[in-house]
């Protein structure tokens, strides 16, 4: 329960509604806690992940006017799981969108995983329109990092839940398992596409964890999730993010945001965000506050990381 994880108690959105950002997406979001209060924009993981009601529950609701939003193609968002104009730089562009729609000048900035990657893209590319940043489980889409989990890395620490990831891929293809979900995941044929969907975020879900939970792996028995989540991640890994290799974590990057203040929760056996890209970060911007969670694997829901990300969001709650 969110007490156990020292996060603030569930509250319902003051405010929803929808924005179309292009042609054909329009984005869902949601307004919860204090109306005229420091403003903060939740990014989501995945991606594709789209937002959960418990997302609200980091940030204190008397203190903090909490925006949430399903990124395109995501979560309530529209049309589901459309890869078409998705990038990160039109989610970028759709972040400032949302914020002069919501007459916002400036506001506070918390991500995880995918969330993080979309955080320092956005904070580098609108250093004046961001407050603070509170990152969990630093992900920057570098080749090494997707190997890692997608290819050769976590596998020898789930061999159970490896062997269910890489079942629909024939032996041949196995040696570019991405590129081989992508022909699945975007085959003509609606069966084929969902089975890879739901094994693609199977991997993910039962590997999030320090203790594998099977609450959150049957998550992935949801089609329009899976659909979603495996559709989208596995369009913007194929691409690399759209962007250079390291990118995010170059030095002339690093240089726009030096001055911000941020925070960083990682959890040391996070084995779909690896700590070594948090220490990366911290080496290149020795500025940030790191903690690294002694008993955490990926997830925002772990006792220690949850704890550490609502003590992060209330240092911030007064800027
Ligand atoms: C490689 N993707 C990591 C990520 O962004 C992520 N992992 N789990 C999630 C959800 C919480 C959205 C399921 O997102």
């Amino acid at each position: 329960a969110y007490y156990a994880l020292n996060m603030y108690p569930p509250i319902e959105p003051y405010d929803s509604g929808t924005l179309k950002v292009s042609d054909i997406h329009t984005l869902y979001y949601e307004l919860s806690g204090k109306k005229d209060g420091n403003p903060v924009v939740f990014l989501h993981g995945g991606p594709g992940g789209g937002v959960h009601e418990k997302d609200r529950q980091f940030f204190n609701p008397e203190k903090y006017n909490i925006i949430l939003f399903d990124q395109r193609g995501s979560g309530k968002s529209t049309p589901t799981a459309s890869l078409e104009d998705n990038t990160t730089w039109d989610l970028v562009k759709d972040i400032e969108k949302l914020r002069e729609h919501l007459k916002i000048d400036k506001w506070n900035v918390f991500g995880g995983s995918w969330g993080s990657t979309l955080s320092l893209a956005y904070a580098q590319s609108h250093p004046d329109r961001v407050k603070s940043l509170v990152l969990r489980g630093i992900f920057t889409l570098r080749k090494t990092e997707l190997d890692f989990f997608y290819q050769n890395g976590a596998s020898h620490l789930f061999p159970e839940a490896w062997e269910e990831y890489i079942a629909p891929i024939p032996e041949p293809e196995r040696r570019d398992i991405v590129l081989a979900y992508h022909a699945q995941l975007n085959s003509v044929d609606e069966q084929t596409r969902l089975t890879a969907a739901k094994a693609w975020t199977k991997w993910e879900m039962a590997t999030s964890k320090l203790y594998m939970d099977p609450e959150h792996i049957a998550e992935a028995e949801n089609d329009h999730f899976s659909n979603a989540f495996a559709r989208i991640e596995n369009h913007y890994f194929v691409n690399s993010g759209f962007m250079r290799d390291g990118q995010l974590l170059e030095k002339q990057e690093i240089d726009k945001i030096r001055h911000i203040p941020t925070i960083v929760v990682q959890g040391r056996y996070d084995v779909i965000c690896p700590a070594t890209t948090a220490y990366d970060l911290k080496k290149v911007w020795p500025e940030i506050e790191l903690h690294i969670i002694p008993d955490a694997g990926h997830s925002s829901r772990e006792p220690g990381t949850s704890k550490k990300l609502v003590e992060a969001t209330d240092k911030f709650a007064d800027l």
